[in-house]
């Protein structure tokens, strides 16, 4: 077979580490801490009744006795919704705290613009351990660690001990450069303190989209003809997947619900070569969903064949969509040497976030089987096994103990937990109790009246969900909590030292203003009396001003007729010229001029 794959996605944070910031190191580390997940829920490793009879197999009695396909296992697809409520709770308050962050950085770049933020300058030599004193010493560190010379420089420590993470400047400090921080002026200071707001601005919408996403990939592979297909039907209650006892499934099929293609069910296969955008029909060719029996066995043809189907369950029982954990179902060829490599490179894609083996029941572990879960890569080594055709087997229990021994020398930490992580089911059993149709939109399935009960099933559905939340959570909600407590504690460290200086700076100020207090009261008095003296200079100035004009006018006025004018009075007719000459004679009167002018 020729199978192609599409190039490995490219993981969210790459954009961050080719820009090379500081903080991905959260990122990578919630992404590790995944794969050093332990699972010893209590419930799934009780000890209780054995089925098996093995005398130093303790830990697999303990695994196997947690299958209480009794009244727990009822529960468990209702647990499974407590989780998802859980999980959905701590994902809306990340969102907001990451919207407050928002805005919160954006208020600390309107205070740093009108008036630049202190950071600290004052650091202790980073350099000061002894161990990265010398070149050797530092060689020989990095041989010892086998890490880059990069990775052992150390964090600026302020003199109060805190370590800004988010926060942190760096400023090339050395021996002998203790003082290149302080020489840097306050805008400076403050333009890069505003440069690494707007980088963890960015980082925080990035982590939003990683918080908000809800899709999930499940991986299912497994050896040839252990039943993945009927596995992926019996998860979607519904035969999508052609199944044959001849190989079949020989091109990946990503099953994704319908409302991912505007409710239309159909498949889209995607041509060697061209990467998928199902935005430009050039990528793809869609067929018929009825037409996939035929597109499985086109290997040489297509890559990959994106499934669009209807899954008309309620939400909460929805496997590819409830808005909780969207799982989009990876349907993989049959593990053989041409597909072994494609299937083992699929599998490490950073967007898997879970692998399903299958194993025939009735084979156990084949070769490629074995190599395939030894070799598996760090970050998914915990897999769920999925025994299938567990109908098959007469001798269940020496089954059980078969398949248990092997799983125990390829991965001991998935037989560790094997209760969560290792399921007996028959996929056959589910789909036969499936009406026709199953959940499809043509289906006669009422979903309030369903009984496709299968106590091993629901509580493998339930564990896989429980799985895919906590993952999720490790994965995606555990990085964007770090960077926020790392976040907030920085704002923290800083406003509290911003708060101290301005304290400071306060008390300084008022002890100045104290000190100038007394002479500025001395000032006011004296600036009181002059005032008031002032003001009585006015008032008697005024009141003589005053009294001379009143006075001169009246004299002018009652002797106004004694004045000879020289201007004849010619009757009433002509009163108007006699008024203005005579206005005009009185204003040229040498006496009454200056008093005229005055007032
Ligand atoms: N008895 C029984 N038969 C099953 C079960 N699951 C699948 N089968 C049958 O096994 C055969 C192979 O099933 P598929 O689902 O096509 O297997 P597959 O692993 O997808 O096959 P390839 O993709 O070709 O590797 C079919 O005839 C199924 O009906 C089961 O649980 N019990």
């Amino acid at each position: 077979m020729t199978n192609g794959i599409p190039p490995p996605p490219k993981a969210k944070g790459d954009d961050d580490l080719e820009h090379g910031y500081d903080d991905n190191a959260t990122l990578v580390n919630g992404t590790s801490q995944a794969s050093n997940l332990t699972y010893n829920r209590q419930a799934r490793t009780l000890d209780g009744s054995t089925i098996v009879d093995g005398q130093d197999n303790t830990k697999l009695e303990g695994n196997l006795a947690s299958f209480d396909f009794g009244e727990g296992v009822k529960n468990e697809l209702s647990q499974a919704r407590v989780s998802q409520d859980a999980y959905n709770h701590n994902r809306i308050s990340i969102d907001r705290l990451i919207n407050t962050a928002g805005q919160m950085i954006k208020d600390l770049q309107r205070e740093n613009n009108e008036r630049p933020i202190y950071y600290p300058t004052d650091i202790v030599d980073g350099s000061s351990d002894p161990k990265l004193n010398s070149s050797k010493s530092r060689m020989a560190l990095i041989r010892q660690t086998s890490v880059s010379e990069k990775k052992i420089e150390k964090a600026p420590v302020h003199e109060d001990g805190y370590t800004f993470e988010l926060l942190r400047i760096s400023l090339k400090i050395g021996p002998g450069s203790a003082g290149v921080s302080q020489s840097l002026d306050k805008s400076a200071m403050s333009q890069l303190l505003n440069e690494k707001f707007n980088h963890i601005s960015r980082h925080l919408g990035s982590i939003k989209d990683r918080v908000d996403d809800t899709s999930s990939k499940v991986l299912v592979t497994g050896d040839l003809n252990s039943g993945k297909s009927a596995f992926c039907n019996a998860l979607l209650k519904r035969n999508v997947m052609p199944e044959d006892q001849q190989p079949c499934t020989n091109v990946f099929c990503e099953i994704i619900d319908a409302s991912y293609n505007n409710d239309k069910e159909e498949v889209h296969a995607i041509p060697i070569g061209k990467t998928y955008n199902k935005k430009d029909e050039r990528t793809y060719e869609v067929y018929k969903l009825e037409e996939l029996e035929d597109l499985v066995y086109e290997s040489e043809k297509y890559s990959l064949l994106q499934v669009y189907v209807i899954d008309n369950r309620p939400a909460a029982r929805s496997l590819l969509k409830n808005g909780v954990i969207d799982v989009k179902l990876i349907d993989a060829p049959g593990l053989n040497l041409d597909s072994y490599h494609t299937t083992q490179v699929f599998s490490r894609q950073e967007e898997i976030d879970l692998v399903v083996f299958v194993v025939n029941a009735e084979n156990h572990f084949t070769l490629s089987g074995r190599e395939f879960l030894s070799s598996a890569s760090n970050d998914k080594s915990l897999m769920f096994i999925v025994v299938n055709k567990f109908d098959n087997i007469k001798n269940k229990k020496r089954c059980q103990r078969s398949i248990m021994d092997q799983i125990n020398s390829l991965s001991p930490d998935i037989h560790e937990n094997a209760g969560e992580f290792v399921h007996f089911v028959s996929s056959k059993d589910v789909l036969d109790k499936i009406p026709d149709g199953g959940d499809g939109p043509g289906g006669n399935d009422d979903p309030d009246n369903r009984d496709y009960s299968s106590p091993e099933f629901d509580h493998l559905e339930g564990s896989l969900r429980n799985y895919l939340l906590e993952k999720r959570s490790v994965s995606k909600l555990l990085p964007a909590k770090n960077y926020l407590i790392k976040f907030y504690s920085d704002v923290l460290e800083l406003s509290k030292i911003n708060l101290n200086i301005y304290e400071k700076e306060h008390s300084q100020k008022t002890n100045e203003l104290n000190d100038i207090n007394p002479s500025f009261e001395k000032l006011r008095n004296a600036s009181g009396d002059i005032s008031e003296k002032i003001n009585k200079i006015i008032e008697t100035t005024s009141s003589e001003v005053y009294d001379h004009a009143k006075m001169f006018i009246s004299h002018t006025i009652d002797n106004v007729d004694e004045i000879e004018l020289g201007i004849p009075f010619n009757g009433y007719a002509s009163i108007q010229d006699f008024a203005y000459k005579t206005q005009t004679r009185l204003q040229q009167l040498p006496t009454l001029e200056p008093s005229v002018m005055k007032f």
